[in-house]
């Protein structure tokens, strides 16, 4: 991989060593990166030198230099020991190509749908909590880039701006995450305000009857912000004498009770198609289509739940299994780079999510920095697909990856 340095105006671009080249900023100690606002791309400068972004873990050491170490910590942790954050991106590494070649891969095609809401690529902005907390604009910023590059985003129940003001800040096809509150009528409300702006699809968040336990949190005293789009239905302010603001405001406010037969409450209360999100086996999958839900994702919520769950790429194949194509599963979990969209394709995800890129994006750049994760990713997948002779997503099959167990079952 090169690095292009950008020195004093003039372009010079100089060899770097791929992935190894993180040790020059791998750590907040020794990485002296300023991000450099007053241009209009992703630049960072070390030293007297002017650098370009090349992927998201360099989004993410930007977003470390940038973010106070109590908002970086709540996007970046998990639950626990963590041992499910390294997973998701650990499990990922150890799928291998099997790539075609002698293909015409001369044109390429990424484009995909969902539910029949057409995208540029199988690649959506997952829902994520507090945006304001990363950069002043939030979700708005997320959503403007989000249309920009023609992707689907799903906001946050969470959001720190609200459901009109996203919806009326750009054109683009939105879904609206939900928890279902102890106070279900506040619940009710705002699926119907994302019904009544546009959204075209609720996710039903599924693996959240109580938040899971992040020491990051408990230790920064994590204080969550206000959240607008309660406003006049119910006070988000939460004072924890110790601990995590955030887990306090949550067992206050979520309804652990929430069981299989409340499926039928969400659809007696919208006619938008529902996505159960947190799905993590065949038999939950079986049961979500049984419910007559639209889809499921597979997700352990960027493991910030329960801690040792598998990561989410080692039980696609078994989700999509029990699924058996009746209706679409999509993925999210430890996506940083083309090639895991590539792997999440090929083992039967129509789609999948990114949840933690767009926030480093979004800290680094803002909306700009958005932009430019989901076409770093997107340029990496096209790039992934014609090395192993796919021109188009359908192209993508189950032969074009070898798995853990692919290669135990090569063994028997
Ligand atoms: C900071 C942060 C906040 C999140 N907030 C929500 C949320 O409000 N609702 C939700 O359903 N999932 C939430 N998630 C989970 C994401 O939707 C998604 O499952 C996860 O981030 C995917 O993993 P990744 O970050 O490795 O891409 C959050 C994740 C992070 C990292
Ligand atoms: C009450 C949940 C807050 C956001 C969230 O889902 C997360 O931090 O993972």
């Amino acid at each position: 991989m090169l690095l292009k340095l950008i020195l004093q105006g003039e372009m010079v671009v100089c060899a770097g060593a791929g992935a190894d080249y993180r040790h020059l900023f791998s750590s907040a100690s020794n990485f002296s990166g300023q991000p450099l606002h007053q241009f209009s791309s992703a630049l960072y400068s070390i030293g007297n030198m002017v650098v370009e972004v090349v992927n998201v873990s360099e989004f993410q050491q930007l977003a470390k230099e940038i973010l106070p170490k109590m908002y970086y910590d709540y996007f970046t942790g998990g639950a626990e020991d963590e041992h499910t954050l390294r997973e998701n991106l650990e499990a990922f590494r150890r799928i291998t190509f099997r790539p075609r070649v002698l293909i015409d891969v001369s044109r390429t095609n990424l484009s995909t749908n969902i539910l029949g809401f057409d995208m540029s690529s199988p690649i959506m902005v997952a829902p994520t909590a507090f945006h304001s907390l990363a950069y002043s604009e939030g979700e708005v910023a997320t959503a403007k880039a989000a249309a920009a590059t023609n992707t689907i985003m799903v906001l946050s129940y969470s959001s720190t701006r609200t459901i009109e003001e996203v919806a009326s800040s750009c054109n683009g096809i939105r879904f609206f995450q939900l928890y279902v509150y102890k106070r279900r009528d506040v619940s009710a409300i705002l699926v119907q305000r994302a019904e009544r702006n546009g959204y075209k699809a609720i996710v039903l968040t599924v693996d959240t009857p109580k938040l899971g336990r992040r020491w990051r949190d408990i230790k920064n005293k994590m204080v969550a912000p206000q959240l607008k789009n309660f406003d006049g239905l119910f006070s988000t302010e939460v004072v924890a004498e110790k601990g995590s603001n955030l887990e306090a405001f949550a067992s206050q406010t979520l309804d652990s009770s929430l069981n299989w037969k409340d499926i039928e409450w969400l659809k007696s209360i919208t006619n938008l198609p529902i996505l159960l999100k947190g799905v993590l086996t065949a038999e939950d999958a079986v049961k979500a289509v049984e419910v007559g839900v639209a889809g499921v994702i597979v997700s352990n919520h960027g493991a910030r739940q329960l801690d040792f769950v598998p990561a989410t790429i080692s039980v696609l194949e078994e989700v999509v299994q029990a699924v058996g194509g009746r209706i679409p599963v999509l993925l999210d979990g430890g996506i940083r780079r083309g090639t895991d969209v590539f792997k999440a394709l090929a083992l039967g995800a129509q789609a999948v999510l990114i949840g933690r890129p767009v926030i480093y994006g979004l800290a680094a750049k803002g909306q700009y920095g958005v932009t430019r994760v989901i076409e770093m990713l997107r340029d990496e997948l096209e790039r992934t697909m014609s090395l192993c002779g796919c021109c188009s997503v359908k192209d993508i099959t189950r032969n074009h990856v070898r798995t853990e167990r692919d290669k135990l079952q090569s063994l028997l």
